[in-house]
């Protein structure tokens, strides 16, 4: 356990001279080259903040509200596998320190405690107050009765919305996995939210079915058979994000996976003002992918996202101390966060607009699009 956990890096650092290597490989891989993992983060590096001063931001709130649900802060627990696979607790602890931080979680399809389970925790967690929103993640599965079973599960839970993953027409190619003959749980976990599903069937990883054979018509159908707030997770080009608002999803998760599916698609951070540009505001954009700075979140919501998402950090802090270790990462965010505002004279999220923000060297033959 790392003494003194002053970073998001410290987190990852104290986890990795714990971790058994093939996990560490699988929380930080991405697919092929991992071009597009670096790209993530060097992208919060390349833009630069510029801040304003002398405006009275003594009081700052870091409050946000998605779908009617409220948030103690823009950051939320993007959808991760296996938590048990880094700590005995697995996603119950991970969901107690959300709920103790007031950030939403993600629930992933594919964790190893289910769903109903993980809400029940982070209720408890909560002593009576309202604990913050729980998401559930899902991939559609070929079989309806089988996505119609698992969004009763997350209905059934209390989930508040449901992020549903669309860039996983095939699983992505993480060569770090391949080589180290990681493909499967180790005796003992499970896929818990997909045990039970059929007669016979146990939580087997390999029952989630990544399918290419999905279109617009199955959005179209899930938006049939729900009335939580649908997001997709993992739209990228700007057609596809209208096509979204226009088949009346409720909001984007703009993420490349932390760069696990394609490699080589640009990072998050640079696509997220075409994003915001092609929604108009009609839906909430929540961007994921290198966010390891409160700079960065200041960074991603100036240029018109509504909150961020982490997903390595989070395991990292889990397999360092457990509840412990994500509450740490959640609160150090928080100070970096607040103390990100205080500098940049803004007193809230609504404050954080696209002047506060510079692209040095992202010039218009590069591609990009400066707002
Ligand atoms: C270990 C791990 C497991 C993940 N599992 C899922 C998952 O089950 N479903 C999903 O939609 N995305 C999953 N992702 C992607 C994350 O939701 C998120 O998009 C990504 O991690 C964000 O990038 P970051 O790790 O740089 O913060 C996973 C990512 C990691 C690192
Ligand atoms: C069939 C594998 C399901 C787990 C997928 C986890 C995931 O999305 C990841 O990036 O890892």
């Amino acid at each position: 356990m790392t003494a003194v956990a002053l970073s998001v890096r410290d987190f990852e650092a104290a986890a990795r001279a714990t971790l058994d290597p093939v996990y560490a490989d699988f929380i930080a891989g991405g697919a092929r080259d991992e071009i597009t993992v670096r790209a993530n983060e060097a992208a919060f590096g390349e833009l630069q903040l510029l801040p304003r001063v002398l405006r009275g931001n003594a009081v700052r709130s870091l409050d946000i509200t998605l779908f009617g649900g409220r948030a103690s802060m823009p950051v939320l627990l993007s959808p991760t596998a296996f938590h048990k696979l880094v700590d005995p607790e697995g996603e119950v602890a991970t969901a107690r320190a959300a709920a103790a931080a007031g950030a939403i979680m993600v629930v992933s399809m594919a964790s190893t405690v289910a769903v109903g389970e993980i809400a029940e925790a982070a209720r408890r967690a909560c002593e009576g107050a309202d604990p913050p929103p729980l998401w559930f993640q899902l991939y559609l599965q070929p079989d309806r009765e089988i996505t119609e079973a698992l969004v009763r599960r997350a209905t059934d839970a209390g989930c508040a919305a449901l992020v549903v993953t669309v860039d996983s027409a095939v699983l992505g190619a993480g060569e770090r996995n391949r080589r180290n003959g990681f493909h499967d749980l180790p005796p003992g976990l499970r896929c818990e939210n997909l045990v039970d599903l059929r007669d016979g069937e146990n939580g087997h990883v390999r029952q989630i079915l990544m399918s290419a054979e999905f279109t617009w018509e199955h959005v179209d159908w899930l938006r049939g058979i729900t009335d939580l707030p649908i997001l997709l997770k993992g739209v990228l080009h700007p057609d596809d994000a209208r096509l979204a608002v226009r088949h009346g999803v409720d909001g984007l998760v703009l993420s490349n996976h932390g760069g696990r599916q394609l490699d080589t698609v640009p990072a998050t951070l640079e696509l997220l003002p075409e994003i915001a540009a092609a929604v108009e505001g009609r839906v909430p954009v929540v961007l994921d992918g290198g966010v390891r700075r409160g700079t960065d979140v200041v960074k991603a919501l100036a240029l018109g996202a509504s909150a961020v998402g982490i997903g390595r950090p989070v395991m990292w802090a889990l397999a360092d101390s457990g509840e412990k270790g994500v509450r740490r990462l959640l609160e150090l965010l928080r100070e970096e966060l607040d103390d990100t505002l205080a500098l940049c004279g803004a007193s809230g999220v609504a404050d954080l607009t696209p002047e506060l923000v510079r692209f040095p060297s992202w010039g218009p033959r590069s591609g990009r699009v400066v707002p």
